[in-house]
């Protein structure tokens, strides 16, 4: 069947070729293969109409053939058509009973199944509905005696207000080079470039030689205890063993660390933990007109005033960020090398440099968000209840039972109600020696990657889906091949979350490396190389 692509709308021709109004070929060639492409726009006719019209898509497109290049051809083409139907089944994960958008995560479920048939159908794979919407693949090595690793990733999102956004969140549009929208970076790109990975090595016969499990998580934005749980329990209950389990975390960051000349790819080896603090304050309700000297208010205000100005103490050289620096130090620039290479002695004051930075500043202390605050009933009453949440995330020197003795030392006002609505310890530090065979597997799948960056064990600062897998392996890492400057990482869980066509491509080839490097004993040896792709 034939499209009618006319400037200012679209229509089905009877019969014939592409047309495209008074330009045909220009937009022909840089789309390199008429129907695949357009296929690979994401629905032929509905894809246009949705790009809105020659100038419009073209537009879309960032730059013709620039943009065609930079997806690099047809069956790139489609995995970028594929992650952005991803995106527009808005999987969005709520706080709160009966939150979920059963519909989409039921559609997502469908989407993926659609997508990939050499995973779904291939005889080497068995795919397990996991609490209704997760999803685990076990893709069957041929040798049962060696021990299985572990991929993961969550296909929810957080939810995403249009405010702000140049394009809508759930659209999935491209523009200027860069696919837009709420799990670009977080974390559809991952999930749907493992599976674009498997279903390349599968179409070329690859045949692993470990097992491995891909676990599909539908709730990690509000903690994964549906999800995640229930794929670790899954597995616990068949007796399995992880030789080590990557999941979501940390990325690469270019230009983030101050003094750092080269990107570098950090590998979550540890995670903080977190603890969500509701604080309350309860007084004497009444008439405005006359009100006593203090109001909950003002009382919890102040408590909360105190808990800003006086941070937790900063923790530098006693969690994983200290093998970050060490790692590192031969790349940075002069100062900063003599810096980091004799921290036994500049310690205090680099501790104080990393303080300066929100993103840094994460790294090596506990820190305090206050991120709710619910008060009063009329402009006329006194408020007979103020409310707040802190969530600390808590670096792996502390625990929550201390972050919580702290918080009652700082506050100290006993008319201020302390209560846990969530809390978990930091995860401890897996490891990343020599031995270390999945830290040295994925660092491998980086250098593959991305032959340019550095890449080195850091903490993650967030929450990922790991804590759910502990039984399985002590061997968590925490990583995804996004590239970072300073300027997007607001965009994780914020507006314009998006990726480069480009890295959305290094991000499959990271997984289509890692998934052969996790086969070979030492010297590490691939059959197929991204160059084949
Ligand atoms: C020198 C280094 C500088 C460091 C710079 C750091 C830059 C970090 C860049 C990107 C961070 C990306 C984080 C991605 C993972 C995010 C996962 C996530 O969003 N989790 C949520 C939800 C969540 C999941 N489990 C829990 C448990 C407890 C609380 C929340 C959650 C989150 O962490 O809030
Ligand atoms: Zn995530
Ligand atoms: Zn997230």
């Amino acid at each position: 069947r034939a499209l009618l692509w006319e400037a200012g709308g679209g229509g089905r021709a009877a019969g014939g070729d592409i047309r495209l109004g008074s330009a045909p070929r220009l937009a022909l060639e840089p789309l390199g293969g008429k129907r695949e492409a357009l296929e690979a726009l994401g629905g032929k006719r509905e894809a246009l109409e949705a790009l809105g019209g020659k100038r419009e898509a073209l537009e879309a497109l960032g730059g013709k053939r620039e943009a065609l290049e930079a997806l690099g051809g047809k069956r790139e083409a489609r995995a970028c058509a594929r992650l952005r139907a991803a995106v527009r089944v808005p999987t969005v994960s709520r706080e709160g009973p009966g939150a979920a958008d059963e519909v989409a995560l039921l559609r997502f479920g469908r989407l993926l199944r659609e997508e990939f048939p050499a995973v779904f159908e291939s005889e080497l794979v068995t795919h397990d509905l996991v609490a209704n919407f997760s999803h685990l693949l076990t893709v069957r090595g041929a040798d049962g005696g060696r021990t299985p690793y572990m991929l993961t990733a969550h296909l929810d999102v957080v939810p995403a207000p249009d405010y702000g956004w140049d394009v809508p969140p759930f659209s999935g549009e491209i523009h200027q080079g860069y696919i837009y929208g709420r799990g670009t970076i977080d974390d559809k790109h991952s999930l749907m470039a493992i599976l674009e990975a498997l279903e390349l090595l599968l179409q070329r016969g690859f045949v692993p030689q470990r097992t491995f499990y891909i676990g599909i998580g539908h709730d990690e934005e509000i903690g994964g205890d549906k999800g995640a749980r229930n794929i670790a329990k899954v597995l616990e209950s068949r007796g399995v063993k992880l030789d080590f389990l990557l999941d979501e975390g940390m990325v690469i960051l270019d230009g983030v660390v101050p003094g750092l000349q080269i990107p570098v790819a950090v590998v979550g080896v540890s995670e903080k933990g977190s603890l969500m603090l509701r604080l309350r304050v309860r007084t004497e309700t009444g008439h405005s007109s006359m009100p006593a000297k203090e109001s909950c208010i003002g009382i919890l205000s102040a408590a909360i005033t105190r808990l800003e100005s006086n941070p937790l103490p900063q923790q530098f050289g006693s969690g994983p960020e200290r093998a970050l620096f060490e790692y590192l130090s031969p790349q940075f620039n002069f100062p900063m090398r003599v810096v980091t290479s004799n921290l036994w002695l500049f310690g205090p004051i680099f501790s104080w440099v990393l303080g300066q930075k929100p993103t840094t500043n994460a790294l090596i202390r506990t820190t305090t968000a206050v991120t709710e605050f619910h008060a009063g009933v009329k402009p006329n009453v006194v408020a007979p209840l103020a409310e707040a949440t802190v969530n600390y995330r808590i670096h792996p020197a502390q625990s929550v039972s201390e972050v919580l003795r702290l918080t009652e030392e700082i506050i100290a006002d006993d008319r201020v109600e302390l209560e846990v609505l969530s809390s978990m310890e930091p995860l401890p530090i897996s490891p990343f020696d020599e031995s270390a065979t999945g830290y040295w597997t994925i660092s491998k799948s980086i250098t593959d990657t991305f032959p340019d960056i550095v890449s080195a064990p850091g903490l993650c600062i967030a929450n990922t889906d790991t804590r759910h897998y502990q039984k399985l392996t002590s061997a968590l890492y925490r990583f995804t091949p996004v590239w970072n400057k300073l300027e997007d990482i607001p965009r994780y869980h914020g507006v314009n979350e998006r990726i480069s066509l480009q890295n959305y491509k290094q991000t499959i080839h990271f997984y289509f490396n890692l998934m052969q490097n996790a086969d070979q004993e030492e010297p590490l040896i691939k059959h197929f190389h991204t160059e084949d792709l």
